[in-house]
């Protein structure tokens, strides 16, 4: 290892240096705030887990995910957390085990041994929201409301909300009898978007015309929810087993467009979600100039049963430091104040004042070229604050 090569960091790990890392701090504060202001109690998963207890019902994009070492005192696997959402849904459902209605937030490293996409960090700072218990419209449109305002307070603009349903897919996939192997090729399918090979592939695989059909209107079932009433109705009078899941993503349309008018809203039924968890209603905010999600999120009713409590779940999780560099909020500016290099008690009580008020007090050691805006000064035998 050459001496530049010590400085290297690995792909997708990055040093956040000032005067970003106050900002994202900062952010960090307002958020955390704004979750505590709505009712959502802080909660702190462990980094580091027994394997077992991470994956545990979370599916193989996860496993993937997740960065495995050996726990040298009990010689049993560990894996660092790569979602902060399957562990919160374990303090939901064993941990804390509340009657009626929980509401859980969370901000804290996460760690991925694969990126979730050329532009994504793999040491993401997570940050989210969680409700359990309700299974109603109502609970999907607080936790998308709740982050859409956190985005607003981040100053992230232009946000475009993407809403679709895995009940849909599921729906299909159920009434077809597809395998866990054609379940997989449509996944990709799917997320290529492409409406020929999606055609082909329900021509060759599916026999019933009218599931055919159902599946291929999936790729068209995205777009302007206006304008896609029609397809909409198609597919509940094709597959009748989808109509309760169309008529919720329609619901929690209706209400968020009336809460949130400025925000764009787009249905799209193609959209799966990268983590197999979710099981209901799901969503993802874009802005113009990121290609990935700002933030994301959806239902995952099944999680908790693997814990011992199956609850109806919702919530969203976003990358702070993602927010932080397209968010415009404004950071709070301080003056720094220079004071002289003495041990009169007299001064160091009134630093520790200052300091306590939040400002920002530095008295220089010898080299310092501090840029001063306030002084500390003696004057006529009492310590004051001068301007520069
Ligand atoms: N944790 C999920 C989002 C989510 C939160 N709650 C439910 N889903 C993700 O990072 O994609």
């Amino acid at each position: 290892m050459t001496s530049a090569d010590r400085w290297l960091l690995p792909d997708g790990i990055e040093e956040v240096l000032p005067p970003q890392a106050r900002r994202i701090e900062q952010l960090r504060r307002r958020l955390l705030d704004q979750l505590d202001n709505s009712g959502y109690d802080l909660v702190i998963p462990p980094a580091l887990e027994y394997l077992d207890s991470l994956l545990t019902g979370v599916g193989k994009d996860l496993d993937l995910r997740t960065f495995k070492v050996t726990d040298q005192l009990s010689g049993r696997l560990m894996g660092l957390s790569a979602d902060t959402t399957p562990q919160v849904a374990r303090i939901d459902a064993h941990s804390l085990a509340p009657e009626g209605i929980s509401r859980l937030s969370y901000c804290r490293t996460v760690f991925h041994a694969k990126a979730s996409s050329l532009l994504a960090s793999r040491t993401p700072t997570q940050i989210g929201a969680e409700l359990y218990g309700e299974a109603g419209v109502g609970a999907d449109v607080e936790i998308i409301s709740l982050m859409l305002t956190l985005l607003e307070s981040a100053g992230v603009q232009q946000v475009h909300l993407d809403l679709g349903h895995v009940g849909v897919f599921r729906a299909l996939a159920a009434k077809a009898g597809i395998s866990a192997e054609q379940q997989r090729e449509l996944f990709d399918l799917l997320k290529l978007k492409c409406a020929t090979d999606l055609e082909a592939w329900a021509a060759r695989e599916i026999q019933d015309a009218a599931l055919a059909e159902a599946f291929a209107l999936l790729i068209r079932l995205q777009g302007d929810r206006q304008k896609l009433d029609a397809a909409i109705s198609r597919m509940a009078e094709l597959v009748p087993e989808t109509s309760a899941e169309l008529a919720h993503i329609q619901q929690v349309a209706e209400q968020l467009a009336l809460r949130f008018p400025q925000t764009s809203l787009y249905f799209d039924l193609t959209e799966l979600r990268g983590y197999n968890y979710h099981t209901g209603l799901v969503f993802a905010a874009y802005i113009p100039g990121y290609g990935d999600a700002i933030a994301q999120g959806g239902r995952y009713d099944e999680t908790g049963a693997v814990f011992g409590r199956a609850r109806p779940a919702t919530g969203f999780s976003a990358d702070l430091k993602v927010l932080a560099r397209f968010g415009t909020y404004q950071t709070e500016a301080k003056q720094t104040v220079v004071a002289p290099n003495d041990n009169d008690p007299a001064l160091w009580q009134l630093i520790a004042q200052l300091r306590e008020q939040g400002k920002r007090v530095v008295v220089p050691l010898n080299d310092d070229a501090i840029r001063a805006d306030l002084y500390l000064k003696k004057l006529d035998g009492q310590w004051q604050l001068v301007e520069a």
